[in-house]
């Protein structure tokens, strides 16, 4: 069992080298429980890092641990207790949603009956209650990753690795795949690590982000850190046409950074005390303030300032 804040996953100096490629080089890394982003374009490494994660491919150098297990000697007992959801389906299209996943529950080494129930839960949890029983050849590309998903935790997994999860979905199945992926990590209290060549759609849905370059690690820290505020706040108020303006002119004249930005004022918080002076300036000229709201850096600014990967 591992200690209570223990990584999930842990890797030192881990390097996998194909015959011509170097797919990990010298990567250290600790995932935290929660939901972990590992981000890379393609080719990163991705894909190599869950084989060594999963014990299915042994490292040329360094070590892996998932859940205090090395995945060298505990390959087995790692896989009976974390999920997978490979990038790339080979779902049988004759067999229904509920006969697969219930298959993969058994597999796993649940009892008939238990499996059964799991599997029920689990595809009423991924939203595919009612096309359950419909063979799975006729699903969209959506229904078919949320299959992937619901087979990957049917065994109530601690922790849960989805390759690319997102990959081939239109921008609505995407954000309900996030979101299905938020509430298996928050709500489910399953560990998720989740790949993806985009760093902009993890940044709602993972409490850390790792990042890797060539194999390498880029960046791993909390979300939250990355895009921490931008010391800029856009500033909303209410009153006749032309307020913001004027409440723009009244700030640069205390000697404010303000510049207008739609309707709204963009105004630079240097000092907390600029906030006071903003709410001054809206009373003062009688208007009403409707909000003021903090910017935050994306993802993708952060990566960019920094010359990392997208
Ligand atoms: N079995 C293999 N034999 C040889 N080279 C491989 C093998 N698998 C992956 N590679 C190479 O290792 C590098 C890392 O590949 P990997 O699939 O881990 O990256 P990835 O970040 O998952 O990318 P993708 O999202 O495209 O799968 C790539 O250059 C890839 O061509």
């Amino acid at each position: 069992m591992p200690r209570v804040g223990a990584p999930v996953v842990q890797t030192r100096d881990l390097t996998v080298q194909y015959p011509r490629v170097r797919a990990l080089d010298a990567l250290s890394v600790g995932v935290p429980a929660g939901v972990t982003g590992i981000v890379g374009v393609n080719g990163a490494g991705k894909s190599t890092l869950i084989k060594v994660l999963l014990g299915l491919l042994a490292p040329t150098a360094g070590e892996a641990r998932v859940l205090d297990m090395d995945t060298r000697t505990h390959g087995a007992a790692i896989r009976a207790v974390v999920g997978y959801m490979p990038e790339h389906d080979a779902l049988p299209p004759d067999v229904s949603a509920a006969e697969f996943v219930l298959h993969m529950a058994q597999v796993s080494g649940l009892p008939r009956t238990d499996a059964r129930e799991r599997t029920a839960d689990v595809l009423r949890h991924v939203g595919l209650a009612e096309e359950r029983h419909r063979p799975i050849g006729g699903y969209s590309t959506g229904m078919r990753q949320r299959v992937k998903l619901a087979q990957a935790i049917v065994h109530d997994p601690r922790l849960v690795l989805l390759d690319e999860p997102t990959n081939g979905l239109d921008p609505r199945s995407r954000d309900d795949m996030l979101d299905l992926i938020s509430r298996i990590g928050h709500d489910f209290g399953i560990s998720v690590i989740v790949t993806s060549h985009l760093l902009g759609e993890l940044e709602r849905t993972a409490d850390h982000v790792v990042v890797i370059d060539s194999g390498r690690l880029l960046r791993a820290s909390a979300t939250t850190d990355l895009t921490q505020t931008t010391g800029t706040v856009l500033v909303e108020v209410l009153g006749p046409s032309g307020s913001d303006r004027r409440v723009g002119q009244a700030l640069l004249d205390r000697g404010i950074q303000a510049a207008p930005d739609g309707d709204r004022i963009r105004v630079r918080i240097d000092d907390p005390r600029a906030l006071d002076v903003v709410r001054d300036v809206v009373t003062d000229l009688g208007l009403g303030l409707v909000r003021v709201q903090e910017i935050h850096h994306t993802l993708e600014e952060v990566f960019e300032a920094t010359g990392g990967a997208r």
